[in-house]
């Protein structure tokens, strides 16, 4: 019994690429995005893991970095479920700004804090902590306990959605998990033990 489970935030996106907050809005991959997600596959597909089904959120983005990787791992068909529980985080009245034009509005301190504190929102968003609040739920529910009964998993998904996922499962303070960086297209392999403790992860890095 494997037990695996397998978190990657999608290729770099449309608006990764011009530097905008992104959160619910819904670029598409750029070329490079696509070439990170069918790479991504490709080095899951060297562990020759075989999944059960697959998560991911609302958005384009992490659907075609899903597909790519299914594409790549040889299971184009697999089971697939889709939910807003994963999205990015909401980022309010950021969504759609540069990053650099942010930072000469409200100064760097500012945008750092909205952007890397585990608990402040920013304005008329989602903080990690408020992102968490409704990954968790979802991941407790519908994802981990498919895992624990041993199936292989895949979740394709977003940055902050991600993390805090990663927080619960690695069991890191908020301190903790803000500093932790999700590389785009970078799959991170989780084998878990029956209590959901973690056996073993990998870094599937470029
Ligand atoms: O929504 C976004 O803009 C990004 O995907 C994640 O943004 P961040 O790097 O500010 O967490």
């Amino acid at each position: 019994m494997s037990r695996i489970l397998v978190l990657v935030r999608h290729g770099q996106s449309e608006w990764n690429l011009l530097n905008l907050f992104t959160g619910w809005k819904d670029p598409d991959l750029t070329a490079q995005g696509v070439k990170e997600a069918t790479a991504a596959g490709a080095r899951l597909k060297a562990l020759g893991y075989k999944y059960d089904i697959a998560y991911t959120s609302v958005l384009t983005r992490a659907q075609h970095t899903l597909r790519l990787i299914l594409d790549q791992v040889g299971q184009p068909g697999l089971e697939t479920i889709k939910d807003q529980a994963l999205n990015e985080r909401d980022y309010g009245e950021l969504t759609g700004l540069n990053k650099d034009d942010a930072r000469a509005k409200w100064g760097e301190e500012q945008v750092h804090i909205w952007r890397r504190s585990f608990d402040v929102p920013p304005p008329g968003g989602e903080s990690l902590k408020n992102t968490a609040e409704r990954t968790l739920p979802y991941f407790n529910a519908q994802i981990l306990p498919r895992v624990l009964k041993g199936e292989n998993v895949l979740v394709a998904a977003h940055g902050n959605s991600l993390r805090s996922i990663i927080m619960d499962l690695e069991k890191l303070t908020g301190e903790e998990i803000v500093a932790r960086e999700l590389n785009t297209g970078e799959p991170i392999v989780y084998e878990l033990n029956e209590d959901g403790s973690i056996k073993s992860k990998k870094v599937l890095a470029a």
